[in-house]
């Protein structure tokens, strides 16, 4: 299944009565499988997650490590770049030039690099204790 009919179903499973917009990801890991999310709300509207954050708590828990390409999909007038949050997320699971796109459900889309994403990333590479 390619990434986006996989983004596309998760997306009809969102639970999102707050704001009635409805957001799917998939995510293709390193090791070949794919791993998919949707945003779920909370009354307490901060607890409320992303769809790329559940894709990528889906990806660890089926035990594998790495993004090897993400998609994420909406029924908005263009393209949603992800909020600031998930851009730091994915970035924690994926290579600099891995291929994040961003698809609305009525066909338009927009294809950005994790470094496009999220230029100027705080990384692990800026701490030295690890
Ligand atoms: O990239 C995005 C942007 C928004 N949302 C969700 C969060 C919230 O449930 C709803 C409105 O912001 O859409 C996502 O899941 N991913
Ligand atoms: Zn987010």
């Amino acid at each position: 299944m390619s990434l986006l009919t996989a983004a596309t179903e998760v997306r009809l499973r969102a639970y999102s009565p707050y704001s009635r917009f409805k957001v799917g990801a998939a995510i293709l890991s390193v090791e070949g499988r794919v791993h998919v999310g949707c945003n779920v709300e909370n009354v307490a509207y901060p607890e409320g997650t992303c769809a790329e954050a559940g894709a990528i708590a889906a990806m660890i828990a089926g035990g594998d490590t790495r993004i090897a390409e993400i998609a994420v999909i909406a029924d908005s007038p263009a393209p949603v770049p992800c909020c600031g949050g998930c851009r730091q997320k994915i970035a924690e699971f994926a290579d600099q030039g891995v291929r994040v796109t961003l698809h609305t459900t009525d066909g338009k889309s927009k294809v950005l690099t994790v470094a496009e994403l999220l230029p100027g990333v705080f990384s692990a590479a800026h701490m030295d204790k690890i």
